[in-house]
């Protein structure tokens, strides 16, 4: 698909067009005429149906824009059975995406296709997902579930690396084995799953390569070690990633969000490799995994290589680590001694 231009007024904007005869924004224009007709009809100011009008416009671009990206797409999600993972199966699935979703639990993923099969939006053709199970954490079958996921649709267009689990406990009290596994789920199951994908998107000088980081990949907080540890390699080798792979024309987008409100915390591991159980008040008050899932569409429509989904102060302890570590270490010290009930001297 090409890029043209529509010209409203004396202004010339950048909007997708299939071929040079057939201009798909054209029904647009039409449904914003009728809108502002609708708005002047009922009385409202000129400057008020201008600005309605503006935002329309940039809703309608942005609608195009999606389309031209994601509509018949081949997209994987890893972790598509809950949380995050599900909604992004649902916003990219409207968006006309032909999905491939993955997990543990085929009955679960069963159970989003399901939903999805039934669901179909009047203006975006929509397909019945696949689905891929495996392990993450079992890197030596990531590679044959690779194969399975090539032959859905003979290649893939984007790789959602989402699912993931965290982990909550004092290193004193974990075992190796429990920092080991973390790691293999949160960041050598993406790794081996990306680099079985790889060498066929740079064989066919497209795809995008997202993956779910957290905000945790940039700050390390207290009783956190597996989970932050994961998140940083992973943001490393994405970054390297993105480097190595932008002359054969692929993409990266490393998402680092704040706490989401899924069952993050009721599966994560403690250190002795038990469940932790438990929703936790930071997570129940988290940000609504909607949101987060259109972010990640964002990411993908825009190409952006980098998103931080947080609120002012983990943005500011993001800055802190870099601009004045030694602050942020005091703040994490105590932030540690805090939660284990020890007062400070
Ligand atoms: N919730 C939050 O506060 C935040 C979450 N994130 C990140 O978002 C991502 C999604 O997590 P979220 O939706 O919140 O949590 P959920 O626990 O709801 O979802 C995790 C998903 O990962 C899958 N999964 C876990 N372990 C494995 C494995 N070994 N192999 C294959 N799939 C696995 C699960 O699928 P199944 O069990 O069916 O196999 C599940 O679908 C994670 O990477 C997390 O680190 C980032 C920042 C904040
Ligand atoms: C001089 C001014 C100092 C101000 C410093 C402010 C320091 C604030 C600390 C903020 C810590 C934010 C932690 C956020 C953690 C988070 O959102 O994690 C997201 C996740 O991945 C959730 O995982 P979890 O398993 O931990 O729930």
């Amino acid at each position: 698909m090409k890029t043209g231009f529509a010209k409203v007024g004396e202004v010339e904007l950048e909007c997708p067009v299939q071929s040079p005869d057939l201009d798909p924004t054209e029904h647009l224009w039409d449904e914003l005429e009728r809108r502002m007709e609708r708005l002047v009809g009922v009385g409202v100011g000129p400057l008020a149906v201008g600005a309605v009008g503006l935002l329309l416009l940039l809703r309608m671009i942005h609608r195009a824009k999606r389309k031209q990206v994601l509509q018949d797409k081949v997209v994987v999600i890893t972790g598509a059975s809950s949380g995050l993972g599900k909604e992004c199966a649902r916003v990219f699935h409207a968006a006309g995406a032909r999905l491939i979703l993955c997990g543990r639990d085929q009955k679960r993923l069963q159970e989003v296709v399901e939903e999805l099969r039934v669901k179909t939006d009047g203006n975006t053709k929509t397909y019945t997902p696949c689905t891929v199970t495996f392990d993450l954490s079992d890197t030596a079958t990531v590679a044959k579930a690779a194969v399975e996921i090539l032959k859905c649709h003979g290649h893939v267009d984007v790789l959602v690396n989402n699912a993931g689990i965290s982990y909550r406990g004092s290193i004193l009290d974990t075992h190796v084995s429990v920092q080991k596994d973390v790691m293999d789920t949160n960041y050598f199951g993406p790794v081996a799953l990306t680099q079985a994908i790889l060498p066929y998107m740079v064989e066919r000088g497209a795809g995008h390569i997202v993956v779910i980081s957290s905000v945790q990949g940039k700050i390390a907080i207290p009783y956190r070690s597996a989970y932050a540890a994961s998140k940083h390699a992973t943001q490393a080798y994405f970054d390297c990633l993105r480097a190595e792979v932008e002359r054969f024309g692929l993409h990266v987008s490393v998402i680092s969000p704040g706490y989401i409100r899924t069952n993050l915390s009721l599966n994560a591991v403690t250190g002795d490799g038990s469940k932790y159980g438990v929703m936790d008040k930071t997570t129940a008050a988290g940000r609504d995994p909607v949101d987060v899932a259109h972010a990640v569409l964002k990411a993908v429509t825009y190409r952006q290589k980098d998103v931080l989904l947080v609120g002012p102060l983990p943005a500011l302890a993001v800055y802190l680590r870099t601009l004045w570590p030694a602050a942020f270490f005091r703040v994490m010290a105590s932030r540690a001694k805090k939660e284990k009930g020890i007062k400070e001297q």
